[in-house]
């Protein structure tokens, strides 16, 4: 009975407003069980934002989504620039950043992955246990790096022929008609579609539903990083589970679409290792689906073999290479549609590579690729100045330990995160001269005057190799875009032939109105979101279908 009394009372006494304090009080404790469990960095290190106290700790999460670059900046001038590192806020589940300068870079890029993880800082930031169904991403990762260099020169005629279907469906072929597009579906509308070329061949790289659901996929990892980076942690296990159903649901539709293909290639690759005579003549294709499979009966790992496994592979390298090229190409439109057309940037992007494509007998090559010096500028110098995130190389500390620096003395304990700032890098006057101006030729200049030299005048083997260094898949320091060290993006060749062989094809067969000014996209936090709404006028140029 009085137990019946206390659980009345108990009912009672949840209004709704009871309600919302107790959820107010467990999130509010939820936060300060975070922030208490967070690495603790030195006094020694300076801060940018409001502090580490509890009190600023609580302002830096407000603020984190709209001051996080004023606070990038304020440290790169403050500390970076005299080689210092700074600590900066980061979203409520993360740990605050430790942002290492430029001299230092190579300390932080050379300790061992036993020490600072590459992995890990990209698991915790994608959220990988729970968008990834917990399928662990070194094996894709790892096929990717043994992989596709090696086989780049034979995925070139694949890729091109990919390239000019994927743009005469995008862009159309009516030579008498303007067509206005919108510049970022126009680029959803190639790049998926010549990427999987290389990850699963012709046709299933042309079904539209496939792909779709590859960037439905895609999308559903940047949205619900966003979103359980704003979640205290201990909640996630809660979230995170209802959030990533659309992952589930969008990998299902491109696993059905797939699975005849993954099927019928681990039977042809096990009849042609049988030494079925059938076979004799049969080679399988050089794609990432053949080199996953490769790999895992190379290293013994027979639950590899799995259809569904295998199309969870192809996820994480999907998940690499399709937005950060789509938002590659659609800066390079934004920064050559608005470039100073005095500079007439398209008329000589057009004038090389009809030139060197000319000379080639219509195929592209290696070679004939590598040549394309200011188109390669080109592209390089949008990535510089149109960096769609503050830092794009994170290291997480592994070691249990921690790491010391040993230029400033400093102790991060493990769980805290180090990173390299690309956008104070790369807007840095004192490395880029006008650093916020587009100048498409920055780096093909000294390049060209190299070339244009008297054979006998360019003996130097130094000086050589520094002029091979200017094209835009020589990472460093300096320039970031695909990270730098051990862990720079691997699939880097293949996107300067992609970004190479879609320029030349639109110019060449297209005319692209100018825009009136760059349009602008919106920081939230150390990302842009692209102003995706632009849209582009194009035309197909008569004699060229
Ligand atoms: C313009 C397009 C691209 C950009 C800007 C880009 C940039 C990056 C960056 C910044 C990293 C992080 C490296 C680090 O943490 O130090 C990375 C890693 C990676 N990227 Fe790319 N990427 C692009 C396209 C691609 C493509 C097309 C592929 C696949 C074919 C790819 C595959 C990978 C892989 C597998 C990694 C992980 C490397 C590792 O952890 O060792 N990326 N990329």
């Amino acid at each position: 009975m009085g137990n019946e009394h206390i659980s009345a009372r108990l009912l009672e006494s949840l209004t709704p407003g009871a309600i919302a304090a107790l959820i107010f009080a467990i999130t509010v404790g939820c936060f300060i069980v975070d922030f208490a469990s967070k690495p603790r960095y030195p006094k020694s290190l300076p801060r940018v934002g409001f502090g580490d106290g509890l009190l600023g700790g609580l302002k830096n999460l407000l603020y984190f989504t709209v001051r996080y670059n004023t606070w990038m900046a304020e440290g790169y001038k403050k500390y970076s620039k005299h080689g210092r590192s700074f600590v900066v806020p980061s979203a409520p589940s993360r740990p605050q950043e430790i942002v290492v300068p430029r001299s230092q870079a190579a300390w932080m890029l050379e300790l061992p992955d036993r020490m600072l993880s590459t992995k890990e800082a990209h698991r915790d930031a994608l959220h990988n246990d729970y968008q990834f169904f917990g399928t662990d991403d070194q094996f894709p990762i790892q096929t990717i790096h043994k992989h596709l260099a090696r086989n780049l020169v034979g995925l070139i005629p694949g890729l091109q022929d990919e390239v000019h279907g994927a743009i005469d469906d995008t862009f159309g072929v009516d030579t008498d008609h303007w067509k206005s597009l919108n510049l970022w579906e126009a680029w959803l509308g190639i790049v998926p579609r010549v990427t999987n070329r290389m990850l699963v061949g012709a046709p299933l790289c042309r079904d539209q539903g496939f792909l779709d659901s590859q960037v439905a996929f895609a999308d559903d990892v940047f949205r619900n990083s966003f979103i359980l980076a704003m979640f205290p942690r201990v909640f996630q296990p809660l979230v995170a589970p209802m959030f990533v159903l659309p992952n589930w649901w969008h990998w299902r539709k491109s696993y059905l679409k797939s699975k005849p293909l993954i099927e019928q290639r681990l039977y042809d690759m096990a009849r042609k290792a049988s030494g079925d005579p059938a076979y004799d003549d049969w080679q399988p294709p050089e794609e990432m689906l053949t080199w996953l499979i490769r790999q895992a009966k190379a290293d013994g790992l027979g639950h590899e073999l799995n259809p569904e496994l295998l199309s969870k592979r192809l996820l994480p390298i999907q998940f690499a290479a399709i937005h950060t090229t789509v938002m590659t190409g659609f800066n390079l439109f934004l920064d050559l549609l608005s470039s100073d057309p005095s500079l007439g940037c398209l008329d000589a992007i057009r004038e090389e590579t009809s030139r060197v494509l000319g000379e080639d007998n219509g195929a592209w090559t290696k070679q004939g690729l590598a040549r394309l010096h200011r188109t390669d500028s080109a592209i390089k110098e949008s990535m510089r100045l149109s960096n769609f995130a503050q830092g794009l190389t994170h290291r997480k500390v592994v070691a249990p330990e921690g790491v010391t620096n040993p230029a400033e003395g400093w102790h991060a304990p493990y769980g805290a995160l180090l990173m390299l700032d690309m956008g104070g890098t790369h807007h840095d006057p004192e490395l880029y001269e006008n650093p916020d101006h587009y100048d498409p030729w920055r780096f093909s200049r000294v390049r060209q005057a190299y070339e244009a030299r008297p054979a006998e005048d360019r003996r130097d083997p130094d000086e050589a190799v520094e002029m091979k260094r200017l094209g835009m898949v020589t990472t460093s320091a300096e320039f970031l875009p695909f990270s730098h060290g051990r862990h720079a993006c691997p699939g880097r060749f293949f996107v300067a032939h992609e970004l190479k062989m879609i320029l030349a094809y639109l110019l060449q067969n297209y005319d692209i109105k100018p825009l009136p000014e760059r349009p602008k996209g919106f920081w939230f936090g150390g990302n842009i979101l692209p102003p995706v709404q632009v849209r582009i006028e194009v035309r197909r140029r008569k004699g060229t279908i």
